[in-house]
């Protein structure tokens, strides 16, 4: 298969995670005589700093032109300790999600069994937890109205739904849990909230045509507290966007990092793959940041264009890294490999070469039977 990526790596850890997704890629692509194209383009803070533009027009053309966007992430201190700064980088990434029409952001969470001793949660609340999590993406408080007075003593930041943007979530939602375990959780806060109020409404009677998934309802609050005390009760998580920023940044201390989430980002014509994560701008530069969100994501991008063996490749080499302690300090304290290592692992047991020898720091690639 040919496929022209766009790539977006964006700022702070961004372009050396994307560079290992791109190396494991790549590696997919020879085993499997694909070819893979790739071409780069500037994104939030760097696109700033370049063109005064979080989303240059540049970029985004080249992302409606491609099959699909690799993202890495977006963000930088000297913006985030300056909230008055007009242009910010997150502009960048929402007006993308918008231009594209990336109205649904899929989020998996699995507890990886061999991640279980290293949780701050009790291993036996989360083993066997495998969840995901769709989180509506262009609307809700993020998109709506926003106001501050002159004084700048008052602002507002306005929530919008409708119908159609929450049945077109509805039914990827369900569809999805068809393919699982048959259960939509809905997260909101109608107790409170009118937008909460018409998801509820709206799912309600679209469930009428799933009889077979079972549907249950939690307010944001209490869902934030289940995630921690029972993950293993949920299976499709259905919320808002702010909710769902929230509760994946929670949940992803199931998986043990959230350096491991990775996101695919849909619409009916585009489709962006992306960490949950965002810069971390405390490593930049440093070697030592989780390259596997990233990696995941772009097994999500293989899924999308129904690569399943290619995509499941790249889960087995993923889980495999993680078995052998080949892994960043986020994961184990006790094993810090860099960034690079992670990601040149992982390649190699794609490449499927001769034995491996895992000498301290000094990998040295060879042959590893994966699956
Ligand atoms: N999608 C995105 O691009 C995105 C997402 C979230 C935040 N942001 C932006 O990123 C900047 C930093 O935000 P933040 O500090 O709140 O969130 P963050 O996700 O960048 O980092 C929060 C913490 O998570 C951990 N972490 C994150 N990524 C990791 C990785 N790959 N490996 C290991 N540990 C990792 C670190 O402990 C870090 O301190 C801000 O400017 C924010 O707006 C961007
Ligand atoms: C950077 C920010 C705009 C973004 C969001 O809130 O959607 C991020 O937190 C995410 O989860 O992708
Ligand atoms: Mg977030």
């Amino acid at each position: 298969m040919k496929l022209n990526i766009a790539v977006l790596a964006g700022d702070g850890i961004g372009p050396e995670i994307t560079q290992q997704s791109i190396k494991v890629l790549k590696a997919i692509a020879e085993r499997f005589d694909h070819e893979f194209l790739f071409e780069e383009a500037v994104v939030g803070a760097s696109a700033i700093d370049l063109t005064e533009n979080p989303l240059p027009d540049a970029t985004l053309d080249l992302c409606k032109k491609s099959d699909a966007v690799l993202f890495g992430a977006i963000g930088d201190p000297k913006y985030d300790n300056n909230p008055a700064a007009k242009v910010r980088p997150e502009q960048g990434l929402l007006k993308l999600r918008k231009e594209l029409g990336l109205f649904a952001n899929i989020r998996p969470v699995r507890a990886f069994e061999r991640l279980l001793e290293h949780s701050p949660l009790r291993p036996d609340r989360i083993e066997g937890a495998d969840m995901v999590i769709y989180r509506e993406l262009t609307g809700g408080i993020y998109f709506g109205e926003k106001t501050l007075s002159e004084d700048e003593r008052e602002a507002s930041d306005l929530c919008v739904y409708t119908a159609e943007e929450i049945e077109r979530m509805t039914h990827l939602a369900f569809e999805a849990a068809q393919k699982r375990r048959n259960k939509v959780t809905l997260v909101d806060k109608a107790n409170v909230l009118e937008t909460s109020r018409l998801w509820r409404r709206t799912v309600k009677e679209i469930a009428k045509d799933y009889p077979d998934v079972e549907l249950d309802f939690l307010y944001v609050d209490n869902a934030a507290m289940q995630m921690i005390i029972n993950p293993k009760q949920f299976d499709v998580i259905l919320t808002e966007n702010m909710f769902g920023d929230i509760i994946s940044d929670e949940a992803s201390v199931i998986g043990g990092s959230i350096g491991l989430l990775a996101s695919a980002s849909v619409g009916k014509e585009h489709a962006l793959f992306e960490p949950i994560h965002g810069s971390y701008p405390q490593a930049a530069g440093k070697g030592i940041a989780n390259p596997i969100a990233s990696i995941l994501s772009a097994a999500m991008l293989l899924e999308h264009f129904n690569l399943l063996e290619e995509a499941a490749i790249i889960q087995a080499a993923v889980d495999k890294s993680l078995e052998m302690n080949i892994c960043t300090s986020d994961i184990n304290k006790e094993s810090s490999y860099s960034t690079e290592k992670v990601g040149t692992f992982i390649e190699g047991l794609i490449l499927d070469n001769e034995d491996l020898k895992i000498n301290g720091d000094n990998l040295s690639l060879g042959q590893a039977t994966i699956i």
